[in-house]
């Protein structure tokens, strides 16, 4: 009889986690057959807007407080913007509902003339590349993690890899690439990674993209992880990147590979990284959470910013004034 009650008490146990299991929000359809985001979508080239955000405001449970509240802003295609703003302020919200990772209690995101609730997270998620500051990699070849339906050459994903410097540009591209077994700076990067071996047939070298990734990419650097995902998003031309920039784990010869990478290479790409404007995100202080969204140099001068005083407390506000000011005379030259 014992036996009997226990297992019961087992099987009323799994009947619970079943509807628990049905409570838990369902993932959108990553497909909607009857709206399908066409193949040019989204289009870099149009001179409109390409991101369009409308009042959005979004909570994490209906009884929380807003996160992000009635914010509103448009970018186009090509453009860089710095997203900043104090530790919970909502950076990471704004950024993972452009992927829909988090849907909004209010408002519309538009990407190119299609508001992005009306279709598939699969034709939306293909589009955008959002790479994490822990971005991770999967089991498998170095080449299944940059092509992972084999869409494109080797040739092409050898060239992304040269674009993000997994290369040093006085190596031969020739190699086996041989991933170091603990993480390792990107000085070392090159020589650990790639051996120089040439092949037997001719002089010229050969890439080879077959180097076993582990599960989570932990047999890579975080920094160096990071260029693997930014050359992925070259292979895919992504129209629209979202680049967590990682602050302080980095060390600084990887991390001026990845600045080097954003400048040189995403030129045609909407990227929500280093800047040519900023959105100033800002929670407590204000009700509207877009609290400031001009270039760098007009920021720094606000007396009351939030941008001048998060430069202030940096302790080298006269070096980042001067940046500003020189990024500034760039451009007014560019243009
Ligand atoms: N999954 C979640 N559930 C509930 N609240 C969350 C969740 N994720 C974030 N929040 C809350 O939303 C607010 C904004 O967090 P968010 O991570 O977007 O800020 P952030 O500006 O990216 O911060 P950081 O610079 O520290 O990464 C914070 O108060 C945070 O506690």
């Amino acid at each position: 009889m014992a036996f009997t009650l226990s297992a019961l008490e087992l099987d009323l146990n799994s009947v619970e986690r079943l509807i628990e299991y049905l409570d838990v929000p369902q993932e959108p359809p990553a497909i909607i057959e009857t709206k399908r985001a066409p193949a040019y979508w989204p289009s870099s080239s149009s001179n409109t807007d390409l991101l369009v955000v409308e009042n959005l405001e979004v909570k994490y449970a209906p009884e929380l407080p807003s996160v992000i509240n009635d914010v509103s802003f448009s970018l186009k295609a090509g453009e860089r913007i710095g997203l900043l703003g104090r530790t919970g302020s909502g950076k990471s919200t704004l950024a993972t509902s452009l992927m829909r990772f988090v849907e909004p209690t209010n408002g519309r995101i538009t990407i190119d003339g299609i508001d992005i609730s009306t279709i598939g997270v699969y034709d939306l998620r293909s589009k955008i590349t959002f790479i994490p500051q822990d971005a991770t990699l999967f089991s498998g070849t170095l080449r299944e993690n940059l092509d992972p339906f084999g869409d494109h050459s080797d040739g092409e994903c050898t060239e992304a890899l040269r674009r993000v410097r997994m290369f040093a540009d006085d190596t031969p591209p020739t190699q086996s690439i041989r991933p170091s077994r603990t993480p390792s700076r990107a000085s070392s990067m090159h020589s650990e990674h790639f051996s120089t071996a040439t092949t037997n047939i001719d002089s010229k070298p050969s890439i080879s993209l077959d180097a076993q990734v582990s599960a989570g990419g932990t047999n890579f650097s975080q920094g160096q992880r990071q260029l693997i995902a930014m050359a992925r998003a070259l292979i895919r031309r992504s129209p629209i990147i979202i680049f967590d920039e990682a602050t302080s784990s980095i060390d600084f010869e990887t991390d001026s590979i990845i600045q080097a990478t954003i400048r040189e290479e995403f030129s045609g790409s909407l990227l929500l990284t280093d800047y040519d404007r900023l959105i100033i995100l800002d929670k407590g202080k204000v009700e509207k959470h877009i609290v400031e969204f001009d270039t760098p140099w007009n920021l720094i001068q606000k007396e009351d910013g939030v941008f001048r005083s998060m430069c202030m407390k940096t302790g080298t506000f006269s070096e980042l004034e001067d940046a500003a000011k020189a990024a500034s005379l760039t451009q007014s030259l560019q243009t």
